[in-house]
This record gives structure tokens, sequence and C-alpha cells, in this order.
């Protein structure tokens, strides 16, 4: 008789493997937030570190995550019928996740130096959608509230149905009644927008849905009021 063990691979080291296998990783996405500010990109990354990052993300237990609320952790609510994921903040404690910071904050220095978009900094989570998960039409910043400006979506799911649902819409600027676009969140494909321009909501996922949601930042740090972490 024989018992079956998870496959468990080798744990990710430092540096490994390269993250990227473009010659020009960012340069159709910095043209498309240029022209239309939002883009879909397949396979952003390498096939190892998108697997790398799809390992880290399957194997956190439930109880390692928190039930997302709406807003920032200070005002942190969870409303259930708007939204259904759980988070894990993403810390440089782990190899994955040092490299994963690492690329993200290359990919920021080149927004700044093509955009000038002046960022400051990358918050992002790893997230969860259970079977029935949701979130409803949203933005992620409002004018002048917020310091997010731009919102990037990283999905990490193995053979992704038609029919297991989840998909992202995005809606048009200037009219968010129209959708632009229907995205299934295939393994490896990016998605990015301006936080304070599109609406966009996901689909009730039939499946379990990962995924790692990042937002890049300017400091609004005014006198004694320190921009809020997270
Ligand atoms: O997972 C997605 O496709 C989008 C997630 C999202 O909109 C968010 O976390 O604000
Ligand atoms: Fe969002």
């Amino acid at each position: 008789m024989s018992i079956d063990f998870p496959l468990s691979r080798d744990p990710y080291v430092e540096n490994s493997i390269p993250a990227f296998t473009r010659i020009e990783p960012f340069s159709q996405l910095l043209i498309d937030l240029q022209t239309q500010g939002w883009s879909i990109q397949d396979d952003f990354f390498s096939e190892g570190f998108t697997q790398a990052l799809m390992d880290e993300v399957e194997n956190i237990q439930n109880d390692y995550m928190q039930q997302a609320g709406i807003g920032r952790k200070q005002d942190h609510q969870v409303v259930l019928g708007a939204r259904r994921d759980y988070i894990q903040w993403i810390d440089p404690d782990k190899a994955i996740k040092i490299d994963y910071l690492k690329m993200m904050e290359s990919f920021r220095v080149a927004l700044n130096r093509r955009l000038f978009l002046g960022l400051f900094d990358y918050e992002a989570h790893f997230a969860r959608y259970e079977e029935g998960a949701f979130y409803e039409k949203h933005i992620d910043a409002f004018k002048g509230q917020s310091n997010r400006i731009l919102s990037m979506v990283l999905y990490l799911n193995e053979d992704w149905k038609e029919d297991d649902g989840g998909e992202l819409i995005i809606y048009d600027e200037h009219n968010p009644e129209i959708e632009l676009g229907r995205f299934p969140p295939i393994k490896g494909r990016l998605a990015i927008f301006l936080s304070e321009c599109f609406y966009h909501e996901v689909n009730v996922a039939k499946r379990t849905r990962h995924s790692i949601a990042g937002w890049y930042r300017v400091n609004n740090t005014t006198g004694k009021t320190l921009d809020p972490d997270q």
C-alpha cells in the first residue's frame, strides 16, 4: 500500500532563479499605463518565480490569514456583503518574499523614471478567495483621500478554467457602467491600473482563487500626521 504525500519542492533560495524571462519586462506595461491607465500582462514573471510564489501562497494555512476588511488597517471592518477573501500582508521574512519585494522595488524605480509618478513605497498581500468569495465593484482610492496610486494584482492559479469564475472586471474610467474587460485569474497574469481611476470587481470564484494584490503609494506625510501603514 502506498501513502500519498503532497509533492513538496525544495525551499526557494534567494536570487536562485531569474525573476523575469523577457528582456524588457516592464516596457509594454509602461506604454499601456501611459496611454490608457491600465494593462494586463501575461507571464509577467518567469515560470519558476511564479511557481515559487504559488507554492508560498498555497501553503499558508487559513489560521495564518486574516479576513480582509474594507479600508485601511486602523479602520478595519469586515463587511461580508462587499468582500470575502483572506489575506496575509507580505513582509520580507522569507527568501521568495524578499525577492518578490526586490522585483517590485525595481519596478517602482522604472515607473518613477519613465512616468514621473513619485511613487514612494509598495505594500502587498497574498489573497485567498475560497469557493463563493467575491469582491463587489469598488475603487481602491478616492481622489485626494488616499496615497494609493497604482493597483496591481498577480494571479497564482494553476489550470484556471472558464467555468471557475473569479474574473476581474475592469470598468471604464469615464463611465463606470461600461465594462472594459473580464479577465480570468490565470497563473502568471498581472493586472495593473491607476487606483483612483478604475472601478473594478471580482466575480464569484467557484474554486479557491489565489493572488497577490499590491499598491504603489506616494508619501502624503504632512506635519505631525504620519502616513498610516497598510
Ligand atoms: O483579485 C483581484 O482581481 C482584485 C482584488 C482587488 O480589487 C483588491 O484587493 O482591491
Ligand atoms: Fe481593488
